[in-house]
């Protein structure tokens, strides 16, 4: 990453004395501001704020920072130990909400939930729909619970290792099942990541690869009539699809698509039954995506 010039570290202390501080991660004086504005606009206290601005310079992520990230129309709580929601989920999630239907009644099971942001917005957008929630971090389970109950979204929030495919951990069949799963395989992590993810963000919520997807297939996929799941990169759409058309019962019953984010990176992999589903997943998921299978 390139250094910050010796004049724009001036110029930013000559407009604000906290300004420095935060240029190593905002890297623009423009961008600087508009943090310190947000910084100052949560917390009055100027010794705390300037103890924010020094957290920032080592890279401590703004939303621990401000205890919030908004999610859509919610202001979702963050807390460190659980994955701060991004943008690319945000967005696929706004846009599947808006596809489901307004009249009708449905189950949504999340897996991997987080701080529930997902399924929050989903029965936030969707309020007839019943929404459920699994996560194995105990920290996650626990701020799942209380994002539901700060935002008043009612959420069924269960602590479970998901990989674990038991009855116990999946006790009955949904309409749909959303999942944004740890999807960085180890070797590219320290490339990939910034160092704000790296030095505070669970490892839990970001280190996996096909794991997730391949428990997709065995045991999650019987369990519902569509799922949507977040991927990483093209090849864990490509792992899904493969698996699919290469079983003769999954490649009759079920269709396969993928869908690209604004950034024109491959975001999701999606699927439904052709036949036998209480909703039409197929007018639903029409347009989410470029169906493959
Ligand atoms: C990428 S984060 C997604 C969080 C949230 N859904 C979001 O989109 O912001 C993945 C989550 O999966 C959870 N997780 C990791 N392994 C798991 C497992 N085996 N069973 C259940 N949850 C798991 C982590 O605790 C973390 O909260």
């Amino acid at each position: 990453m390139a250094r910050i010039k010796p004049s724009v570290l001036k110029k930013a202390w000559q407009v604000n004395r906290l300004l420095p501080l935060l240029l190593p991660v905002c890297r623009t004086i423009e961008v600087a501001q508009q943090e310190l504005r947000w910084i100052q606009e949560e917390i009055s206290d100027k010794k705390r704020v300037r103890q924010c601005c020094l957290l920032r310079s080592r890279h401590y992520p703004l939303q621990y920072l401000l205890g919030t990230q908004p999610f859509g129309p919610l202001d979702v709580i963050c807390q460190p130990g659980v994955l701060i929601p991004r943008w690319e989920t945000e967005e696929w999630a706004v846009s599947l909400a808006g596809k489901l239907p307004r009249d009708r009644t449905f189950d949504v099971m999340d897996l991997c939930t987080g701080t529930g942001c997902i399924p929050l917005l989903l029965k936030y957008m969707r309020p007839k729909c019943s929404a459920f929630a699994i996560d194995c971090s105990p920290l996650a389970y626990k701020l799942a619970a209380r994002n539901s109950d700060m935002l008043r979204v009612p959420l069924k929030v269960t602590q479970k290792d998901i990989l674990k495919c038991s009855s116990e951990v999946v006790p009955r069949t949904v309409d749909l099942i959303t999942c944004n799963p740890p999807y960085i395989p180890r070797s590219t992590f320290t490339r990939e990541t910034t160092r704000s993810v790296k030095l505070f963000e669970p490892k839990l919520a970001l280190l996996g690869n096909t794991e997730f997807y391949a428990n997709l297939v065995d045991c999650w996929m019987s369990r519902t009539d569509a799922f949507v799941y977040e991927v990483g990169d093209l090849s864990q759409c490509q792992y899904v699809l493969e698996r699919v058309t290469s079983d003769t019962k999954l490649s009759k019953n079920w269709r396969i698509g993928f869908k690209h984010d604004s950034n024109d990176q491959p975001r999701i992999v999606y699927g439904f039954r052709t036949s036998g589903s209480r909703l039409n997943w197929a007018s639903i998921l029409e347009e989410f995506g470029d169906m493959k299978h």
